[in-house]
């Protein structure tokens, strides 16, 4: 799987989807285009071509006698997912009633893989009832998937929804649905995940930390979303690019950070606590700043409540919850330990990780571990980006 194509219609948005393409291109996904006569006016399929070192297409090509088989029954063919970006009202109406005028229309109607919408437009214009009649119709069929616009500044000054999903947030989808083949298995499902490092403070400018970034759980966040499901992401420390699909609470202590869980968890079919939380505090906190000379060189600790087995104890039998273990030590260590943490916390699953190697673990956008299910089955994933990883857990579940 690795054939993107993207539909381009008229809007300033177009000129995001350059980034697009060439991150795509870049690493080595093959990537094609087809521009409909507005999407032409505001980027040229020159650009595109040159970008994605493919012949970018538009409705000339699709009238071209010398084409043999259809155009764009070749291109819907050849497609492994399709991504429509920007998607105008027009293009989006188009869609909504089976119309096919264009090469990029016939392409979409001629597809059988899954396709990616991004609309983009004018507030006033997404709100329009019409519009959104369009929008949640194309929904109902389970052939699309919507990255959904979002709020912020439009190209006329207004602010408002209607702003494409970024290429970052665009290019996470696609990652994605190259990997699942845009499987929707969560859809109905409500995940919450926990995410980052929390810090125990000691006075407001000093703190027991890790290192955790929070890269992990954000990325099975993600996953989930592209999945189909409802997502409430606890955050502690770090500071998610927010897409649509997406409950986001920050959090900073383990304390808050417990709180919060227990708000969540009860609304969860499946959680999955990624979040590297403190296991000791200093005892003594102080509200204000301590001058140096009052900071105890001996100080005082007390272990923290462990969040995920206060969890376990109060799960339903229709809940899933599973922890991550973050380890050091050789494969074998870094197994008896999770295991060990599994049985005593009373988790339906562990994801054990090696954290002392350079592309595992804290920070890395790469990772990679071991799946142990408490009826004994267990996978370890090759190394891989932490949103494949993320994949690969809830394939695991
Ligand atoms: C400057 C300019 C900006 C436009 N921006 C948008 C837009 O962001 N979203 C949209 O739905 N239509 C926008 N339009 C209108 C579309 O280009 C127009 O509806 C066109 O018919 C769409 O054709 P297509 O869907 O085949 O690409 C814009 C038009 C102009 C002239
Ligand atoms: C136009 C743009 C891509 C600009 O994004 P930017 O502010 O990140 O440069 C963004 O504002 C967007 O997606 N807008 C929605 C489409 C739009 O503004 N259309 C024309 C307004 S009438
Ligand atoms: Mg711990």
């Amino acid at each position: 799987m690795n054939h993107v194509l993207i539909g381009i219609s008229g809007g300033i948005a177009a000129y995001k989807v350059c980034e697009v393409v060439s991150s795509l291109a870049k690493r080595g996904i093959e990537v094609r285009v087809i521009l409909t006569r507005s999407a032409s006016e505001f980027v040229t399929p020159l650009t595109f071509a040159t970008l994605s070192r493919q012949p970018a297409y538009t409705d000339v090509d699709f009238w071209q006698p010398s084409n043999g088989r259809p155009l764009h029954i070749e291109l819907a063919e050849w497609a492994d997912v399709i991504l429509l970006a920007p998607m105008t009202a027009n293009t989006l109406a188009k869609v909504a009633y089976g119309m096919a005028d264009n090469l990029l229309t016939n392409t979409l109607l001629a597809a059988e893989c899954p396709i990616l919408f991004a609309p983009a437009m004018n507030t006033t214009m997404w709100l329009q009832p019409t519009v959104q009649e369009n929008w949640h119709k194309v929904l109902t069929f389970s052939k699309y998937t919507a990255i959904a616009p979002t709020d912020g500044i439009l190209a006329c000054d207004a602010v408002g929804t209607g702003r494409m999903a970024e290429p970052e947030i665009i290019l996470e989808y696609l990652e994605s649905f190259l990997f699942t083949q845009g499987k929707q298995d969560l859809k109905g499902r409500r995940i919450l995940v926990n995410a980052g490092g929390t810090r125990e403070f000691i006075d407001p400018v000093r703190f027991i930390g890790n290192p955790s970034t929070g890269k992990q759980g954000l990325a099975i966040a993600k996953a989930a979303i592209h999945r189909g499901a409802k997502v409430t992401l606890i955050t502690s420390n770090s500071s998610p690019l927010v897409g649509s699909g997406l409950g986001v609470k920050t959090v900073r202590t383990s304390a808050e950070m417990h709180q919060a869980m227990l708000e969540e968890f009860p609304n969860a079919d499946i959680t999955i606590a990624a979040a590297a939380v403190g296991d000791v505090r200093s005892k003594m906190q102080s509200d204000r700043k301590l001058p140096k000379s009052e900071i105890p060189l001996n100080l005082e600790l007390e272990y923290i409540p462990d969040i995920i087995a206060d969890l376990a104890t109060r799960k339903r039998p229709d809940q899933i919850l599973v922890g991550f273990a973050a380890q050091t030590g050789t494969e074998a260590e870094v197994m008896t330990a999770a295991q060990e943490k599994l049985q005593r916390k009373g988790l339906d699953a562990i994801a054990a990780n090696a954290v002392n190697t350079s592309l595992t673990g804290f920070g890395t956008d790469t990772n990679q571990a071991i799946f142990i299910h408490k009826e004994g089955h267990e996978q370890t994933t090759p190394l891989c980006s932490k949103l494949e990883l993320a994949h690969r857990l809830f394939d695991f579940l």
